[in-house]
């Protein structure tokens, strides 16, 4: 039997790209779509939601009344509606792939506690790319941490709501897990005015936001005399559908537990 997918947060960039997705495959099903109360793209037939031929599922506003049990729900929508959702999955034993970002620390404790009851699989950059950034950026740390001044930017189009993005984040993480640190012990988070030169040691941040760019991330390792620079471009958000519809038919066979897609990737 196909595994049924519920997309949370259906309406928006990535909800119409992970339909997009789904529709390229067969063995992940579209069982359901939820998005906002009142939202403009409520009571619409997914399908067309996405200029494609009719489903005959339509997007909804109340994900209790149309989640089954077992369903994998795909995730991204916001936060709140994350926190919100997850009794609602607990209670129907459903998995979760998750990629919203943004999360404070009291709401990421919150989806650690989900994890012990229901799969959940969370990622705030479902490209493979990122990954092996991740990976890259953590051994350069690890190498030059001594001599580089390191600085993560990011850009992103100007709609989206979090800063630095979850990405940055993670690679942030990385960089600080190569030089055997906490990333908030050496984090610069942002510069203005009169900040006096740099300081030894400190990982900066750079947010960019603009136009439709759909993600961009550099770590850069600034030396005397050369710099590495480590740079992620994305430049269709359908590379992260398509990773997380990989990682939803992955994470229906596991059990409780909280996963990475670095787990899925081996
Ligand atoms: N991990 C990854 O690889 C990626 C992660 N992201 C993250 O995913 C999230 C969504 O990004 P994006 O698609 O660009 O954002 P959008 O704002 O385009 O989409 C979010 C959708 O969720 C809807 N929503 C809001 N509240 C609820 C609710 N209570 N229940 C259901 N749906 C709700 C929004 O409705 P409305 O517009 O009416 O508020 C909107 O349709 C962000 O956190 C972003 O950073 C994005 C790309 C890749
Ligand atoms: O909001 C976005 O668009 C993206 N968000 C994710 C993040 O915050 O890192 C991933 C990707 O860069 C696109």
């Amino acid at each position: 039997m196909s595994t049924k997918i519920c997309v949370l947060g259906a309406g928006g960039r990535m909800g119409q790209s992970v339909i997009r997705a789904l529709f390229e495959q067969s063995a992940l099903v579209l069982s359901a779509a939820v998005d906002r109360p009142d939202g403009e793209v409520v009571g619409k037939d997914c399908g067309a939601l996405i200029g494609q031929d009719r489903t005959g599922v339509s997007v909804s506003d109340d994900l209790a009344a149309h989640l089954e049990p077992q369903t994998v729900v795909i995730d991204f929508s916001s936060p709140d509606a994350l926190m919100a959702a997850l009794p609602v999955l607990e209670s129907r034993d459903c998995a979760l792939v998750t990629g919203t970002t943004g999360l404070d620390a009291a709401q990421a404790e919150r989806l650690d506690a989900a994890s012990q009851r229901i799969p959940v699989l969370r990622s705030d950059n479902f490209s493979v790319g990122v990954a092996l950034m991740r990976a890259l950026a953590q051994r350069a740390a690890e190498v030059l941490g001594e001599q580089a001044d390191i600085e993560i930017i990011e850009a992103h189009h100007r709609r989206k709501v979090d800063a630095p993005s979850g990405t940055a984040l993670a690679v942030g993480r990385s960089v600080a897990q190569g030089l055997g640190i906490e990333l908030d012990s050496v984090a610069d988070w942002t510069r203005h005015g009169q900040v006096g030169p740099r300081g030894d040691g400190r990982v900066g941040f750079s947010v960019i936001r603009g136009g439709d760019i759909v993600g961009e991330h550099t770590a850069l390792f600034a030396m005397a005399g050369e710099r590495l620079e480590i740079t992620h471009k994305a430049t269709d958000r359908m590379i992260f559908a398509r990773g997380a519809v990989r990682a939803a038919g992955w994470l229906a066979a596991q059990d409780a537990g909280l996963y990475a897609l670095e787990d899925l990737l081996g």
